[in-house]
C-alpha cells in the first residue's frame, strides 16, 4: 500500500500502515536497467535513494525533498523533472481582473458591502475591548481590506494559483456522486468527540496524567449524546471519554493523554456558527479575507496576510471534495485533510482539495522536526461540528501582522505528515 500522505488533527488511523516513499516504480522497458548509481541532479549525491525520483523523460533522479517547492510523496503516473515538463517556474501571475467576478461567482448584492463590514465591524466590537478569560473568548470574523482594488488583486491571486493548479474555485464542501454522500458527514461517528458549535464545551488538551473513573465534570454537556466519546478537562487534568452514562453521569477514563503539550481552549458557541456564516456571507458578495497567495520559489504558492488579522480571526474553512479514507489509500495528494475519524475506518472522511478549493489548500505548513519551527506558526486548524456535519477552520492563533506568510501545523496528534524538509 502506498504511503497516504495526508494532513489530519485526528489520531493515526490503526491500519493505515507507514511506509517510506518507495523509488519511483519504472516502465517495463527499464526493468532491466541499474540505477544503483543514480544521484540527484541538485545536490550530486546518491544518498537516501528510498526518496529519489526518476524523471520519466531524461531518466535523471531527484530527491522529493531537493525538488522546489518539496514533493513529500512519490507522484502517481507519469513524473517529469522541471527541465522536461514544460511547466514555467515560478508560474505567470497575471490574470486578466475583469473575469474575477464570474470566476467566485460573486454576487451583486442589494445590499451595499459598506453594511456588511459595518456589521463584522460592530461583532468586533462586542467581542473586542473587554477583558475576557480566554476560554470566553469568541471567534472573530475576517475584515476585508477596504480597498475594492486592492481586493480584486487578492482574488486575482487566488485565481491564478486555483489556475495553475488546475482546481476550481469553491467555497463549500462538495458532495460528488462516486465518493461520499453528505448524509455520510456525521458529526456523531467521530471517534475522539467533536467540539460542537451549538453547545458550550470546553476541550483542553494538556500534558497531566490522570487515570480513574470519576464524576462527570461540568464541563462536559451530559444532555448531548454526540459527546458519548470524547476528550474533556477535569480540574486541569485531560481525560478521554469512553462512556459517558447521562443517567448518573459517570465515565470511564480510557486513557490519560500525556504529551499533547498544546493548551487549547475553546468555547464553542451559536454565536460563532453566526460568524462563521457571516464570513461566508461577505465572501459571497466579494468581501474578500485580506490574503494574498504568493509565489516562492522555495515553498510553492503561499499565503500572505494583507492586513493585520486578529488572534481568533476565521480565516478560511478547508474546502474540497469529500470522500471516503478508504477510496484515497493510493492518492498522492499533499493536500488532503481530515475530516472525520471515525471508530469504523471505512466511515472515515477526507477532505480532497485538488478538484474544487478554496485559499486553504494554499497555506503552508511548518516544519514539525527543527525547533523553532512551532514559532512560526499562526494559524490553527481545528474540526467542528456544525449542525451534526464535521468541519474544518483554519483560525488565526495569534496576532498576524501585514505581510506575515500564514504557517500551521499539519500534524496534529501524529506526525505522519512528512514535514523534516519544509522551510
Ligand atoms: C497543501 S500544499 C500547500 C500549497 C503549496 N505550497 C502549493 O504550491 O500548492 C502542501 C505542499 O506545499 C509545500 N509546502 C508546504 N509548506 C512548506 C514549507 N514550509 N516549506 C516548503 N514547502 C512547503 C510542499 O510541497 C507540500 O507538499
Amino acid at each position: 500500500m502506498a504511503s497516504l500522505r495526508k494532513r489530519t488533527q485526528a489520531p493515526k488511523p490503526a491500519n493505515d500502515a507507514k511506509i517510506a516513499p518507495k523509488k519511483r516504480p519504472r516502465s517495463k522497458k527499464r526493468e532491466s536497467e541499474d540505477y544503483s548509481d543514480t544521484q540527484c541532479e541538485k545536490c550530486g549525491s546518491g544518498e537516501y535513494p528510498s526518496e529519489l525520483l526518476l524523471c520519466d523523460e531524461c531518466d535523471r533522479g531527484f530527491h522529493l525533498f531537493c525538488l522546489r517547492p518539496v514533493l513529500v510523496a512519490v507522484p502517481r503516473g507519469s513524473w517529469f523533472c522541471p527541465s522536461c515538463s514544460n511547466q514555467p517556474n515560478p508560474p505567470n501571475l497575471t490574470l486578466v481582473q475583469t473575469k474575477i467576478v464570474d470566476f467566485f461567482r460573486i454576487q451583486r448584492s442589494s445590499r451595499p458591502a459598506e453594511k456588511l463590514s459595518q456589521e463584522c465591524k460592530k461583532k468586533r466590537r462586542r467581542t473586542g475591548g473587554l477583558v475576557m478569560s480566554k476560554k470566553r473568548r469568541k471567534l472573530l470574523p475576517f475584515i476585508p481590506t477596504e480597498d475594492s482594488d486592492r481586493r480584486l488583486e487578492q482574488m486575482a491571486s487566488l485565481a491564478t494559483a486555483l489556475n495553475a493548479t488546475g482546481a476550481e474555485f469553491s467555497n463549500e464542501l462538495t458532495y460528488t456522486s462516486g465518493m461520499a454522500p453528505r448524509s455520510a458527514n456525521c458529526a456523531t461517528l467521530e471517534r475522539d468527540g467533536m467540539q460542537s458549535l451549538e453547545t458550550n464545551n470546553v476541550i483542553y488538551l494538556g500534558i497531566e496524567p490522570f487515570k480513574e473513573s470519576t464524576r462527570c465534570p461540568p464541563t462536559a454537556n451530559n444532555n448531548h449524546p454526540r459527546l458519548l466519546t470524547g476528550l474533556c478537562c477535569f480540574k486541569g487534568r485531560i481525560l478521554k471519554i469512553l462512556t459517558l452514562q447521562s443517567s448518573n453521569f459517570t465515565f470511564e477514563v480510557v486513557e490519560e493523554l500525556i504529551g499533547l503539550i498544546e493548551i487549547d481552549i475553546r468555547v464553542m458557541s451559536k454565536d460563532d456558527t453566526e460568524t462563521l456564516n457571516l464570513c461566508k456571507t461577505m465572501m459571497e458578495r466579494g468581501e474578500w479575507p485580506p490574503l494574498m497567495v504568493v509565489f516562492d520559489p522555495r515553498e510553492g504558492f503561499t499565503v500572505e496576510a494583507d492586513r493585520c488579522i486578529r488572534d481568533l480571526t476565521i480565516i478560511t474553512e478547508y474546502i474540497g471534495d469529500v470522500d471516503f479514507l478508504k477510496n484515497r489509500e493510493h492518492d498522492d495528494g499533499d493536500s488532503m485533510m481530515t475530516l472525520l475519524t471515525a471508530a469504523d475506518i471505512s466511515k472515515s472522511l477526507v477532505i480532497c482539495p485538488d478538484k474544487r478549493s478554496n485559499i486553504a489548500r494554499f497555506i503552508n505548513g511548518i516544519n514539525n522536526h527543527v525547533h523553532g519551527g512551532k514559532k512560526k506558526q499562526n494559524v490553527k486548524c481545528l474540526r467542528f461540528d456544525v449542525n451534526g456535519e464535521c468541519r474544518v477552520l483554519l483560525i488565526a492563533s495569534r496576532d498576524i501582522r501585514k505581510g506575515e506568510r500564514l504557517y500551521y501545523d499539519y500534524n496534529g496528534y501524529e506526525n505522519e505528515y512528512p514535514t523534516e524538509h519544509f522551510v
